[in-house]
């Protein structure tokens, strides 16, 4: 076992009671987490290997895990709509981002995919945060500041439509405000040829628009549209089946690759 695996004062924990009762909090010698379950004490948590089950002050078994990035969403407070980690998880393999990456996003919203994407560029990575809502930027700096990703972001108020100079060109950008057409110029003047840009629309007449706009700057080549579908199981002796309910919709995914001209 690695010393990483060993829970220490001020580390986060992800408390899980049941499957829909689940929080993080972090490992202090003070404090506690009360529930209708039963109170954990934040101290009891400190020297424990993640992965272990304790009780509450009411007996009742409850584990403690290391948070992964997309437990973090529970920590984000919805402003606005958010990107469903089914959409977020092909947007990023689709983007080609990883540890060192400099990338863009805007609107950042809530913050639910830009903490997916800060933690995937690690601190050799830089993400620039663009978004016209003052309380977006606001929130969202809260999140990051809790979760010890800041250092990787640089929150800007700015209307993504309009022309920005950021010194630098981008691997990737990824683009959810509610008319992308209007930003396909901005986007192509900060992404460096042969980067990605990732577009997330809620409707199909949105998909339209952009792909059009995108074919018609000349800057971008390989454009696909996709939609992600995804079905959880119900597994049971001898009763394995889908859920009788699931998300039927979130929105569409746009995937282009910014070129010097297209041939
Ligand atoms: C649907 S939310 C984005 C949600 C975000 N992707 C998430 O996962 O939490 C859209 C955001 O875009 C911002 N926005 C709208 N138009 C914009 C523009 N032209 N430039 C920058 N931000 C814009 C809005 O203020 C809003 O916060």
């Amino acid at each position: 076992m690695s010393a990483g695996d060993i829970i220490r004062e001020n580390d986060d924990v992800l408390i899980v009671f049941d499957e829909k009762r689940r929080f993080i909090v972090k490992a202090r010698k003070e404090g506690v987490l009360g529930t209708d379950k039963g109170v954990v004490r934040l101290s009891d948590l400190i020297g424990k290997p993640y992965g272990s089950i304790i009780k509450t002050s009411r007996g009742i078994e409850v584990l403690i895990l290391k948070p992964l990035p997309f437990d973090y969403s529970l920590l984000v407070q919805r402003v606005t709509q958010v990107i469903y980690p089914k959409d977020a998880g092909l947007m990023i393999y689709l983007s080609g981002i990883k540890p060192g990456s400099k990338i863009g996003e805007a609107g950042v919203g809530s913050g639910a995919l830009t903490v997916m994407l800060a933690s995937i560029i690690g601190d050799s990575g830089v993400l620039y945060g663009f978004d016209i809502s003052e309380k977006s930027l606001e929130n969202t700096k809260t999140r990051l500041e809790r979760i010890g990703l800041i250092n990787r972001v640089r929150l800007l108020k700015h209307d993504i439509r309009e022309p920005v100079s950021l010194g630098e060109t981008l691997d990737s950008f990824f683009l959810d405000i509610p008319d992308p057409w209007n930003a396909v110029n901005t986007v192509a003047g900060l992404i460096k040829t042969s980067g990605t840009l990732l577009v997330y629309v809620p409707t199909i007449n949105q998909v339209e628009k952009t792909v059009l706009k995108l074919r018609e700057s000349g800057c971008f080549t390989d454009i696909h549209s996709y939609e992600v579908l995804l079905r959880e199981y119900k597994v049971d002796r001898d009763a394995v089946r889908p859920f009788t309910r699931m998300v039927g919709h979130t929105g569409y995914i746009i995937f282009a690759r910014r070129v010097k001209s297209v041939i």
